[in-house]
């Protein structure tokens, strides 16, 4: 995690054993000012929450959206310092939580730290999100303390932000420009406990929105505008779904994970329970591609549908398994998406060349893309 190296926990047997504890926790927290902060809130708070048998001891998380570009680390998960407020209009013309960055964000600047009531859980992408990116942020701090009224109002602050991508530092400014003009506004789901606790990194989220990037044009210009990790908890996948369809009104929602058969794989129930047409055929044509790749493609029960004007599929967990699936819709996707927009030119698909509908050879390229790491991650 950055900041946030080194740290160190661990439970030490009591000598003493008349104490009701046997165990003492000791963390060793990095020695930067701004990483000690950051690890003492994500760790030690919630820690000494749960020694305290509060039933959630974690941080309350939101929904929030980016004032400014932001980058991803590649490697690690950052905990960007921020300012977060709400606003009547988050950009989306709905209330909403807005984040502004606290600037330069070394460890050793303990200024990012000064006003900051929140983390942005930025994921590893390795690459600049676009200003209007909806994200998770966590709060630090006591929001009512948060100076709102000194800050100018929100449709101000938002459309300076959003038609000013190039004052951005950042160096990847096509993908800022690109998401504002975006036809194709990609968010993506991973469902996972894992990740969702902490327990290790999110390593399909980051892949999904590398290969929408790279299929951006195939897919009639599409842009991530929204990340999120939630547990495989059927009413937390529904609450984001929903928001992202019917308030953020994306055009396509990909989620990652739990389609399994284990107990805990609900990602196609909560799908299920919020779509209002089925969309069978995109399933079967992922199942049908998975199963040049693995046998346990069957073991898949990926749903996907239409809720408004939202197209909302499953993909399996598998890192993997998102670029496999997404070679083998490609072909029709552009098309799916834009008759759910209402384009009456889309009604007929036999108007698509021919070459274009057939998956031929796209299927051989994502096979040797995806042969790394191959089969089942549940084999020994
Ligand atoms: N095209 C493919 N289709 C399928 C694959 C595949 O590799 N390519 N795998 C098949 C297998 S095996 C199973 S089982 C089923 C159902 O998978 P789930 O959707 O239930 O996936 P999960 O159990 O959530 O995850 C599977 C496996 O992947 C790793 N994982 C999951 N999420 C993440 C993450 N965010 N970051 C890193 N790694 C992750 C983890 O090891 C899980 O154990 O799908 C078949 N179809
Ligand atoms: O559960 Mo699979 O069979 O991810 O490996």
């Amino acid at each position: 995690m950055k900041p946030g190296k080194p740290l160190t926990f661990v439970e030490i047997d009591r000598k003493d054993t008349s104490k009701p504890s046997k165990t003492v926790l000791a963390f060793g927290l990095p020695g930067n000012p701004v990483s000690c902060v950051v690890c003492f809130n994500l760790f030690v708070v919630p820690a000494i929450r749960s020694l305290f048998g509060w039933s959630n001891p974690h941080l309350p998380r939101v929904h929030v959206r980016l004032l400014h570009p932001s980058r991803g680390d590649p490697h690690r998960q950052e905990f960007h310092r921020a300012m977060i407020r709400w606003v009547p209009d988050d950009g989306s013309g709905r209330p909403g939580y807005v984040a502004e960055s606290t600037g330069q964000q070394t460890s050793s600047r303990l200024l990012s730290m000064k006003s900051a009531n929140a983390l942005l859980e930025v994921p590893m992408v390795g690459q600049t999100l676009a200003a209007g990116t909806s994200m998770q942020a966590i709060l630090i701090s006591d929001m009512s303390s948060s100076p709102f009224d000194k800050l100018p109002t929100a449709s101000n602050h938002l459309s300076y932000h959003f038609s000013s991508p190039a004052k951005s530092a950042s160096t990847d400014l096509s993908q800022v420009t690109a998401s504002q003009n975006s036809e194709i506004k990609v968010a993506i789901l991973t469902v996972s406990d894992t990740v969702s606790s902490g327990a290790g990194p999110d390593r399909s989220g980051p892949r999904a929105i590398s290969v929408v990037n790279s299929s951006s044009e195939k897919l009639g210009g599409a842009t991530v505008v929204a990340t999120a990790v939630v547990p495989d908890d059927v009413e937390k996948i529904k609450n984001i779904l929903v928001r992202w369809s019917d308030i953020d009104r994306v055009s396509l929602i990909l989620t990652l994970g739990g389609t399994g058969f284990t107990p805990r794989d609900v990602t196609p129930e909560a799908t299920k329970s919020v779509i209002e047409k089925e969309a069978p055929g995109l399933a079967f044509v992922m199942l049908q591609e998975s199963l040049k790749v693995t046998p346990f493609a069957l073991l898949s029960r990926a749903a996907a549908g239409i809720r408004g004007s939202t197209l909302i599929i499953n993909m399996p967990g598998n890192p993997n398994a998102v670029a496999e699936c997404m070679e083998a819709l490609l072909p029709a996707l552009k098309h799916a998406l834009k008759q759910i927009k209402g384009d009456k030119r889309e009604k007929h698909p036999r108007h698509v060349p021919h070459a274009e509908a057939a998956p031929v050879d796209q299927w051989d390229r994502s096979f040797r893309a995806a042969a790394s790491g191959m089969g089942c991650s549940c084999d020994p």
